[in-house]
């Protein structure tokens, strides 16, 4: 879909290479832009974090803070289609490889700005990371323990999400972009993706709703509720709609539950008492049989290695990605490798500016 389309992505970390990592997989040509020393993602996990969101790029290491490694970049693009850059605001212009510097010699450039705060707002040149996003924009209190602390997760949520919705604006831009012919600087903040998912609960708590959100879903009734199985782990039931939830009281053979759909999960309250103890008398394999033999919105909770069993072998759709010409193709390799491929080594593609001179 994205044939032909060069991204030049300055972005470390998560962010900015997860949206160039989707923008690939859409068929971009990807090409990294990486200091000497590379991406600050690297060294992490032995590699392996930075391979699953970088393979199928392209990387170029040039040194910013020489005069012949900016050159390379202006160079670079001025052939380019999207930019990516996730440093402080300023950092960009301060290199003369702003929005303002790159138009001049590539007008239908989109270029996409990653910041944690936006480029102009109070906080702007503060500098942050993901945790502070969720704290920020409210999110980490909805994570919260029964004593009402802060559950540390262990995904970077603002990572993604703000990728993703680097992602999206780049899509909107070049849609935009065939229309008027004109590029675009996206301004896009880390902090404001997960004000996107937090709208919910702000209009919920402006109406004089709980700050936690709609109550259906946030564990406070039975038939929307994680329950401890028989060895210690947990099954999500999610029985949102009036006919999965008698289909499930029928079927562990309480059909006399049926009324009590929206029952507090309160411990005392009897029809909360009776599903603990039910759940507690089968394994996570056993009620993961059931969950698929009767269609009731029921799903164990799985770990990472078995989540990735169940994609790896087809039960769960395939992460996919479109190959040139349209064929879909899974996007990991049979050593549990995401993402399509090998990563590039720092300056793997060095010839990509060589050329030019
Ligand atoms: C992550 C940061 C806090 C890191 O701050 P800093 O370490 O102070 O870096 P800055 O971005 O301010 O500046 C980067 C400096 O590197 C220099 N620089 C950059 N690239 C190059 C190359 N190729 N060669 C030479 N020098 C380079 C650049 O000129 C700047 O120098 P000087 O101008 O001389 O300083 C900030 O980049 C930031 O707020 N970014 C926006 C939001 C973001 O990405 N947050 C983290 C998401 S990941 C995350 O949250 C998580 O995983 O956790």
């Amino acid at each position: 879909m994205l044939d032909g389309i060069v991204v030049l992505d300055f972005s470390h970390y998560l962010p900015g290479p997860f949206a160039s990592w989707r923008l690939a997989q859409l068929g971009a040509d990807v090409i990294k832009i990486e200091p000497p020393s590379g991406d600050r993602l690297r060294p992490f996990a032995g590699g392996r974090l930075f391979a699953a969101y970088n393979a199928g790029k392209k990387s170029v290491a040039l040194n910013l803070k020489t005069e012949e490694g900016r050159d390379q970049a202006r160079r670079l693009a001025a052939r380019a289609d999207v930019l990516i850059e996730s440093f402080r605001p300023g950092v960009m212009a301060r290199l003369g490889l702003g929005y303002d510097d790159v138009r001049r010699d590539n007008e239908r450039i989109i270029y996409c700005s990653i910041s944690g705060f936006g480029q102009q707002s109070g906080r702007s040149l503060l500098g942050s990371h993901d945790l502070n996003y969720m704290a920020l924009s409210g999110l980490l209190a909805q994570l919260a323990d029964e004593r009402g602390r802060p559950v540390h997760p262990k995904i970077t949520l603002a990572d993604f999400i703000g990728g993703m919705a680097a992602a999206e604006r780049i899509l909107a831009a070049l849609f935009a972009r065939e229309r008027t012919g004109k590029g675009a600087h996206l301004d896009v903040s880390l902090v404001d993706g997960l004000a996107a998912m937090m709208a919910g609960h702000f209009a919920i708590e402006h109406g004089g709703g709980p700050k936690t959100g709609l109550s259906e879903l946030s564990g406070e009734v039975v038939c929307y509720q994680l329950y401890e199985t028989k060895d210690g782990r947990y099954m999500s039931l999610a029985a949102l709609e009036p006919h999965f939830w008698q289909r499930f009281c029928e079927a562990v053979g309480h059909p006399e539950w049926t009324e009590a759909q929206w029952a507090p999960a309160r411990p005392g309250e009897a029809v909360y008492d009776g599903l603990v103890a039910l759940f507690r008398e089968k394994t996570l394999d056993e009620w993961s049989a059931f969950a698929e033999a009767v269609d009731v919105c029921l799903a164990p909770v799985l770990e990472t290695g078995e989540a990735k069993a169940l994609f790896a072998d087809g039960r769960l759709r395939h992460l996919v990605r479109l190959q040139p010409g349209g064929a879909w193709t899974a996007a990991h390799g049979p050593d549990g490798q995401w993402g399509g491929g090998e990563p590039p080594k720092v300056n793997e593609h060095a010839h990509l500016v060589k050329g030019e001179e």
